[in-house]
Protein backbone atom coordinates (compact mmCIF):
# COMPACT_ATOMS: atom_id res chain seq x y z
CA UNK A 1 0.00 0.00 0.00
CA UNK A 2 1.25 3.55 -0.79
CA UNK A 3 0.63 6.19 1.73
CA UNK A 4 0.29 9.45 0.52
CA UNK A 5 1.85 12.42 2.69
CA UNK A 6 0.31 15.85 4.02
CA UNK A 7 0.34 18.11 1.54
CA UNK A 8 3.55 20.18 1.75
CA UNK A 9 6.31 21.58 -0.37
CA UNK A 10 9.74 20.52 -0.36
CA UNK A 11 11.83 23.63 -1.13
CA UNK A 12 15.23 21.84 -1.10
CA UNK A 13 18.25 23.92 -0.29
CA UNK A 14 15.47 25.45 2.90
CA UNK A 15 17.88 25.54 5.77
CA UNK A 16 15.87 22.57 7.51
CA UNK A 17 16.64 20.73 4.53
CA UNK A 18 20.49 21.15 4.52
CA UNK A 19 21.04 21.08 8.37
CA UNK A 20 19.74 17.58 7.86
CA UNK A 21 18.58 14.53 5.56
CA UNK A 22 15.32 15.59 3.83
CA UNK A 23 13.84 12.79 4.30
CA UNK A 24 14.11 12.96 8.05
CA UNK A 25 13.07 16.32 8.08
CA UNK A 26 9.80 15.28 6.18
CA UNK A 27 9.27 12.12 8.85
CA UNK A 28 9.79 14.89 11.78
CA UNK A 29 7.08 17.05 10.87
CA UNK A 30 4.68 13.87 10.06
CA UNK A 31 4.98 14.82 5.88
CA UNK A 32 5.13 10.76 5.35
CA UNK A 33 4.76 7.53 6.36
CA UNK A 34 7.17 5.32 7.03
CA UNK A 35 6.76 1.54 5.98
CA UNK A 36 9.24 -1.26 6.17
CA UNK A 37 12.02 1.10 6.58
CA UNK A 38 10.98 3.13 3.39
CA UNK A 39 8.82 6.08 2.68
CA UNK A 40 5.61 5.33 1.58
CA UNK A 41 6.08 1.34 1.01
CA UNK A 42 8.30 2.07 -1.58
CA UNK A 43 9.07 -0.37 -4.23
CA UNK A 44 12.42 -0.81 -5.90
CA UNK A 45 10.78 1.74 -8.81
CA UNK A 46 11.04 4.58 -6.53
CA UNK A 47 14.34 4.13 -4.74
CA UNK A 48 16.33 6.58 -6.74
CA UNK A 49 13.90 9.16 -6.48
CA UNK A 50 13.93 9.25 -2.55
CA UNK A 51 17.64 9.07 -3.05
CA UNK A 52 18.06 11.78 -4.61
CA UNK A 53 15.67 13.94 -2.63
CA UNK A 54 18.00 12.97 0.12
CA UNK A 55 21.09 14.65 -1.88
CA UNK A 56 19.91 17.72 -2.71
CA UNK A 57 23.62 18.65 -4.06
CA UNK A 58 23.14 15.80 -6.35
CA UNK A 59 20.42 18.17 -8.29
CA UNK A 60 22.77 20.72 -8.75
CA UNK A 61 24.50 20.65 -12.71
CA UNK A 62 27.84 18.93 -12.54
CA UNK A 63 30.10 21.60 -14.96
CA UNK A 64 33.50 20.57 -15.64
CA UNK A 65 35.02 23.60 -16.32
CA UNK A 66 38.79 21.82 -16.79
CA UNK A 67 37.58 19.74 -19.72
CA UNK A 68 34.75 22.37 -20.64
CA UNK A 69 31.79 20.21 -20.62
CA UNK A 70 29.48 23.02 -20.54
CA UNK A 71 25.37 22.04 -20.46
CA UNK A 72 23.53 23.09 -23.15
CA UNK A 73 21.81 26.62 -21.70
CA UNK A 74 18.67 28.00 -23.09
CA UNK A 75 16.84 31.44 -22.97
CA UNK A 76 13.00 31.89 -22.45
CA UNK A 77 11.41 35.11 -22.96
CA UNK A 78 13.82 37.35 -19.99
CA UNK A 79 15.54 34.23 -18.75
CA UNK A 80 18.45 33.64 -19.89
CA UNK A 81 21.05 30.73 -19.03
CA UNK A 82 18.41 28.58 -17.76
CA UNK A 83 18.90 24.79 -17.69
CA UNK A 84 15.59 21.85 -18.07
CA UNK A 85 16.53 19.67 -14.69
CA UNK A 86 15.28 16.62 -14.94
CA UNK A 87 13.91 14.34 -11.92
CA UNK A 88 13.99 10.39 -12.26
CA UNK A 89 10.27 10.36 -10.87
CA UNK A 90 7.96 11.41 -13.61
CA UNK A 91 4.81 11.98 -14.32
CA UNK A 92 3.84 8.70 -15.72
CA UNK A 93 5.18 7.36 -11.95
CA UNK A 94 2.69 10.09 -10.12
CA UNK A 95 -0.37 9.06 -12.84
CA UNK A 96 0.65 4.90 -10.94
CA UNK A 97 0.38 6.49 -7.84
CA UNK A 98 -3.20 8.08 -8.71
CA UNK A 99 -4.37 5.34 -10.97
CA UNK A 100 -5.93 8.45 -13.53
CA UNK A 101 -3.94 10.45 -16.32
CA UNK A 102 -3.20 14.23 -15.58
CA UNK A 103 -5.10 16.16 -17.87
CA UNK A 104 -6.60 20.00 -18.39
CA UNK A 105 -10.07 20.50 -18.86
CA UNK A 106 -10.42 23.87 -20.31
CA UNK A 107 -13.99 25.75 -19.30
CA UNK A 108 -14.37 28.32 -20.77
CA UNK A 109 -17.78 30.48 -21.63
CA UNK A 110 -19.51 34.12 -20.62
CA UNK A 111 -19.60 34.84 -17.41
CA UNK A 112 -22.92 33.59 -15.74
CA UNK A 113 -23.05 30.55 -18.16
CA UNK A 114 -22.10 28.50 -15.30
CA UNK A 115 -18.37 27.46 -15.65
CA UNK A 116 -17.67 27.58 -11.62
CA UNK A 117 -20.51 25.34 -10.81
CA UNK A 118 -19.83 22.69 -13.27
CA UNK A 119 -16.02 23.23 -12.33
CA UNK A 120 -17.42 22.45 -9.05
CA UNK A 121 -19.58 19.36 -10.13
CA UNK A 122 -17.37 17.58 -11.91
CA UNK A 123 -14.79 17.73 -9.03
CA UNK A 124 -17.14 16.61 -6.43
CA UNK A 125 -17.91 13.90 -9.47
CA UNK A 126 -14.23 12.84 -10.01
CA UNK A 127 -13.41 13.00 -6.28
CA UNK A 128 -16.31 10.47 -5.59
CA UNK A 129 -14.69 7.85 -8.01
CA UNK A 130 -11.34 8.42 -6.12
CA UNK A 131 -9.76 10.92 -8.86
CA UNK A 132 -7.21 13.66 -7.46
CA UNK A 133 -9.02 17.13 -8.92
CA UNK A 134 -7.74 20.87 -8.69
CA UNK A 135 -9.75 23.72 -9.84
CA UNK A 136 -8.38 26.78 -10.84
CA UNK A 137 -11.10 28.99 -11.39
CA UNK A 138 -10.48 32.91 -12.71
CA UNK A 139 -12.36 34.86 -10.28
CA UNK A 140 -10.25 32.81 -7.33
CA UNK A 141 -7.29 32.96 -9.09
CA UNK A 142 -7.40 36.53 -9.31
CA UNK A 143 -7.60 36.76 -5.72
CA UNK A 144 -4.29 35.92 -5.79
CA UNK A 145 -1.69 34.79 -8.56
CA UNK A 146 -3.50 37.18 -10.58
CA UNK A 147 -4.57 40.00 -8.30
CA UNK A 148 -2.14 42.74 -10.30
CA UNK A 149 -4.37 42.22 -13.95
CA UNK A 150 -7.32 44.01 -14.85
CA UNK A 151 -9.86 42.72 -17.38
CA UNK A 152 -8.15 44.98 -20.78
CA UNK A 153 -7.60 42.37 -23.67
CA UNK A 154 -3.45 42.16 -22.19
CA UNK A 155 -4.29 41.41 -18.66
CA UNK A 156 -6.53 38.55 -19.82
CA UNK A 157 -4.23 37.28 -22.17
CA UNK A 158 -1.86 37.32 -19.81
CA UNK A 159 -4.36 35.72 -16.62
CA UNK A 160 -4.72 32.80 -19.72
CA UNK A 161 -1.67 32.25 -20.08
CA UNK A 162 -0.37 32.09 -16.08
CA UNK A 163 -3.18 29.63 -16.06
CA UNK A 164 -3.00 27.96 -18.43
CA UNK A 165 1.35 27.32 -17.36
CA UNK A 166 -0.19 26.30 -13.69
CA UNK A 167 -2.48 23.99 -15.43
CA UNK A 168 0.09 22.37 -17.07
CA UNK A 169 1.69 21.95 -13.76
CA UNK A 170 -0.99 20.23 -12.22
CA UNK A 171 -1.22 17.91 -15.37
CA UNK A 172 2.56 17.29 -15.17
CA UNK A 173 1.69 16.42 -11.52
CA UNK A 174 -0.25 13.73 -12.73
CA UNK A 175 -4.04 16.12 -11.38
CA UNK A 176 -6.74 16.59 -13.33
CA UNK A 177 -6.97 20.05 -13.62
CA UNK A 178 -10.11 22.00 -14.13
CA UNK A 179 -9.71 25.73 -15.41
CA UNK A 180 -12.74 27.66 -15.72
CA UNK A 181 -12.26 31.24 -16.64
CA UNK A 182 -14.17 33.38 -19.31
CA UNK A 183 -11.21 33.17 -21.32
CA UNK A 184 -12.80 35.25 -24.10
CA UNK A 185 -9.80 34.91 -26.85
CA UNK A 186 -9.51 32.29 -29.00
CA UNK A 187 -5.74 33.14 -30.00
CA UNK A 188 -5.26 32.77 -25.98
CA UNK A 189 -6.82 29.60 -25.50
CA UNK A 190 -5.41 28.15 -28.24
CA UNK A 191 -1.93 29.07 -26.62
CA UNK A 192 -2.91 26.74 -23.49
CA UNK A 193 -3.79 24.08 -25.89
CA UNK A 194 -0.40 24.51 -27.11
CA UNK A 195 1.35 24.02 -24.07
CA UNK A 196 0.16 20.26 -23.19
CA UNK A 197 0.75 17.40 -25.18
CA UNK A 198 -1.57 16.19 -28.25
CA UNK A 199 -5.23 15.24 -26.22
CA UNK A 200 -4.55 16.08 -22.52
CA UNK A 201 -6.19 19.83 -23.37
CA UNK A 202 -9.86 18.98 -23.17
CA UNK A 203 -11.78 22.17 -24.15
CA UNK A 204 -15.39 22.49 -22.61
CA UNK A 205 -17.79 25.58 -24.08
CA UNK A 206 -20.23 26.37 -22.33
CA UNK A 207 -22.52 27.56 -25.15
CA UNK A 208 -25.07 29.42 -23.06
CA UNK A 209 -26.95 32.80 -25.30
CA UNK A 210 -26.24 36.13 -23.39
CA UNK A 211 -29.62 36.67 -22.81
CA UNK A 212 -29.78 33.33 -20.55
CA UNK A 213 -26.57 34.70 -18.68
CA UNK A 214 -27.85 38.47 -18.45
CA UNK A 215 -30.83 36.83 -16.99
CA UNK A 216 -29.05 34.72 -14.42
CA UNK A 217 -26.76 37.46 -13.51
CA UNK A 218 -25.78 36.07 -9.81
CA UNK A 219 -23.49 38.81 -9.46
CA UNK A 220 -25.52 41.69 -10.38
CA UNK A 221 -22.43 42.06 -13.11
CA UNK A 222 -24.61 43.04 -16.12
CA UNK A 223 -26.96 44.82 -14.48
CA UNK A 224 -23.93 47.40 -13.98
CA UNK A 225 -22.08 46.78 -17.05
CA UNK A 226 -25.44 47.78 -19.08
CA UNK A 227 -25.53 51.26 -17.24
CA UNK A 228 -22.18 51.48 -17.79
CA UNK A 229 -21.08 51.62 -14.65
CA UNK A 230 -18.35 48.26 -15.46
CA UNK A 231 -16.74 48.65 -19.12
CA UNK A 232 -15.21 45.84 -20.90
CA UNK A 233 -17.65 43.76 -19.75
CA UNK A 234 -17.64 40.75 -21.89
CA UNK A 235 -20.59 40.18 -24.32
CA UNK A 236 -21.97 43.74 -23.40
CA UNK A 237 -19.14 46.17 -24.66
CA UNK A 238 -15.89 44.03 -24.91
CA UNK A 239 -15.68 40.58 -27.58
CA UNK A 240 -16.04 36.46 -26.48
CA UNK A 241 -15.10 34.45 -29.59
CA UNK A 242 -16.54 30.91 -29.34
CA UNK A 243 -14.32 28.17 -29.55
CA UNK A 244 -14.21 26.56 -33.17
CA UNK A 245 -13.50 22.74 -32.13
CA UNK A 246 -13.90 22.38 -28.86
CA UNK A 247 -14.08 18.88 -27.75
CA UNK A 248 -17.28 19.27 -25.90
CA UNK A 249 -19.96 21.92 -26.24
CA UNK A 250 -22.43 22.19 -23.36
CA UNK A 251 -25.61 23.64 -24.98
CA UNK A 252 -28.40 25.34 -22.90
CA UNK A 253 -31.10 27.58 -23.34
CA UNK A 254 -33.45 29.12 -21.24
CA UNK A 255 -35.93 26.50 -19.67
CA UNK A 256 -33.67 23.34 -21.30
CA UNK A 257 -31.07 23.03 -18.77
CA UNK A 258 -29.46 20.09 -17.97
CA UNK A 259 -28.37 19.93 -14.38
CA UNK A 260 -25.03 20.69 -13.46
CA UNK A 261 -24.60 16.75 -12.64
CA UNK A 262 -25.80 15.93 -15.91
CA UNK A 263 -23.64 18.34 -17.26
CA UNK A 264 -20.47 17.11 -15.34
CA UNK A 265 -21.27 13.55 -15.86
CA UNK A 266 -21.05 14.08 -19.73
CA UNK A 267 -17.34 15.23 -19.05
CA UNK A 268 -16.70 12.57 -16.64
CA UNK A 269 -17.78 9.92 -19.69
CA UNK A 270 -15.72 11.66 -22.33
CA UNK A 271 -12.38 11.24 -19.52
CA UNK A 272 -13.62 7.64 -19.10
CA UNK A 273 -13.68 6.95 -22.95
CA UNK A 274 -10.30 8.94 -23.50
CA UNK A 275 -8.62 6.87 -20.81
CA UNK A 276 -8.04 9.48 -18.54
CA UNK A 277 -9.47 7.69 -15.15
CA UNK A 278 -6.89 4.73 -15.38
CA UNK A 279 -3.17 5.11 -15.14
N1 LIG B 1 -15.05 43.38 -17.33
C1 LIG B 1 -15.31 42.12 -16.94
N2 LIG B 1 -15.58 41.16 -17.87
C2 LIG B 1 -15.82 39.90 -17.47
N3 LIG B 1 -15.82 39.50 -16.17
C3 LIG B 1 -15.56 40.41 -15.22
C4 LIG B 1 -15.30 41.76 -15.57
N4 LIG B 1 -15.07 42.44 -14.42
C5 LIG B 1 -15.20 41.57 -13.41
N5 LIG B 1 -15.49 40.35 -13.88
C6 LIG B 1 -15.57 39.16 -13.00
O1 LIG B 1 -14.39 38.42 -13.25
C7 LIG B 1 -14.68 37.10 -13.59
C8 LIG B 1 -13.94 36.67 -14.85
O2 LIG B 1 -12.61 36.47 -14.59
P1 LIG B 1 -11.75 35.58 -15.58
O3 LIG B 1 -10.39 35.53 -15.02
O4 LIG B 1 -12.45 34.30 -15.80
O5 LIG B 1 -11.78 36.45 -16.92
S1 LIG B 1 -10.84 36.37 -18.20
O6 LIG B 1 -10.67 34.96 -18.54
O7 LIG B 1 -9.57 36.99 -17.88
O8 LIG B 1 -11.55 37.12 -19.25
C9 LIG B 1 -16.16 37.00 -13.86
O9 LIG B 1 -16.54 35.80 -13.22
P2 LIG B 1 -17.57 34.75 -13.87
O10 LIG B 1 -18.91 35.42 -13.76
O11 LIG B 1 -17.43 33.56 -12.97
O12 LIG B 1 -17.18 34.45 -15.28
C10 LIG B 1 -16.74 38.26 -13.23
O13 LIG B 1 -17.23 37.95 -11.95
N1 LIG C 1 -26.72 23.82 -15.30
C1 LIG C 1 -27.32 24.90 -14.80
N2 LIG C 1 -28.64 25.07 -14.89
C2 LIG C 1 -29.23 26.17 -14.37
N3 LIG C 1 -28.58 27.16 -13.72
C3 LIG C 1 -27.26 27.04 -13.60
C4 LIG C 1 -26.55 25.92 -14.13
N4 LIG C 1 -25.24 26.09 -13.85
C5 LIG C 1 -25.15 27.25 -13.20
N5 LIG C 1 -26.33 27.82 -13.02
C6 LIG C 1 -26.61 29.10 -12.37
O1 LIG C 1 -26.10 30.11 -13.20
C7 LIG C 1 -25.49 31.13 -12.43
C8 LIG C 1 -24.07 31.33 -12.90
O2 LIG C 1 -23.32 30.15 -12.61
P1 LIG C 1 -21.75 30.22 -12.40
O3 LIG C 1 -21.28 28.82 -12.24
O4 LIG C 1 -21.41 31.19 -11.33
O5 LIG C 1 -21.30 30.80 -13.82
P2 LIG C 1 -19.92 31.41 -14.28
O6 LIG C 1 -18.84 30.78 -13.44
O7 LIG C 1 -19.80 31.02 -15.72
O8 LIG C 1 -20.04 32.88 -14.10
C9 LIG C 1 -25.61 30.70 -10.98
O9 LIG C 1 -26.68 31.35 -10.41
C10 LIG C 1 -25.85 29.22 -11.06
O10 LIG C 1 -26.61 28.75 -9.98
Amino acid sequence: MISLGKGSVVCCGAPEIESSKPSLVLKKFGFMKIQNGKFGGVGSRFAAPIKSMEAPKESCVNVDVSEKKVPQMSTRGNSTNILWHNCSVEKSDREQLLQQKGCVIWITGLSGSGKSTLACALSCGLHARGKLTYVLDGDNVRHGLNSDLSFRAEDRAENIRRIGEVAKLFADAGIICIASLISPYRRDRDACRALLPEGEFIEVFMDVPLHVCESRDPKGLYKLARAGKITGFTGIDDPYEPPLKAEIVLQQEAGLCDSPADLAETVISCLDKKGYLVA
